[in-house]
């Protein structure tokens, strides 16, 4: 398995080989996952309104998960940005975090599932604070 070209050559390859994961894994992970959501008649919707050109969408939500996962430094956006005003709640992401858990489950191998799956959790919580302290205004 050939790491993946990373700012941290170290720490990916020590990351790589404690969790199984590869960027050839998180492809994987990313295209089915997004499949699942497009299909999925809660999610879909709201990812239809804005995604026009999903194999862009999908290289850089593996380009993201390279970074989170394996410190690969491959992602270099502005994840809350493009969340905040969303339509999404709390209904929203608990059917995100359900269908990432299965996806991941099913894709990755088990120590590299936990770890993703423990990143989404904690990313997820994150975007829901920015999102909520969006929707309340500066004052909050
Ligand atoms: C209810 C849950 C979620 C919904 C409905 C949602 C929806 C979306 C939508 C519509 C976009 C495209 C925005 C645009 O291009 O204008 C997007 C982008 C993105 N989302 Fe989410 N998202 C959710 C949860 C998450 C979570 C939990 C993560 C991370 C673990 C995440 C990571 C990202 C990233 C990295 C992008 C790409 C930002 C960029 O273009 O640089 N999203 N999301």
């Amino acid at each position: 398995m050939t790491a993946p070209a990373s700012l941290r050559p170290e720490m990916t390859a020590a990351l790589m080989a404690r969790t199984g994961l590869s960027d050839e894994i998180l492809d994987r992970l990313v295209r089915t996952f997004y499949a699942r959501v497009r299909q999925d008649p809660l999610l879909a919707p709201v990812f239809a309104a804005r995604v026009t050109d999903w194999e862009a969408h999908l290289q850089r939500l593996t380009a993201f998960w390279s970074s989170v996962a394996l410190m690969t430094g491959r992602y270099h956006g502005r994840p809350v940005a493009h969340h905040v005003g969303l339509p999404a709640g709390p209904d929203h992401f608990a059917r995100w975090l359900a269908l990432f858990r299965a996806t991941a489950s099913e894709v990755c191998p088990p120590e590299g599932a936990a770890h993703v799956i423990a990143a989404a959790e904690r990313i997820a919580l994150s975007l829901q604070s920015a999102m909520a302290r969006h929707e309340k205004g500066p004052e909050g």
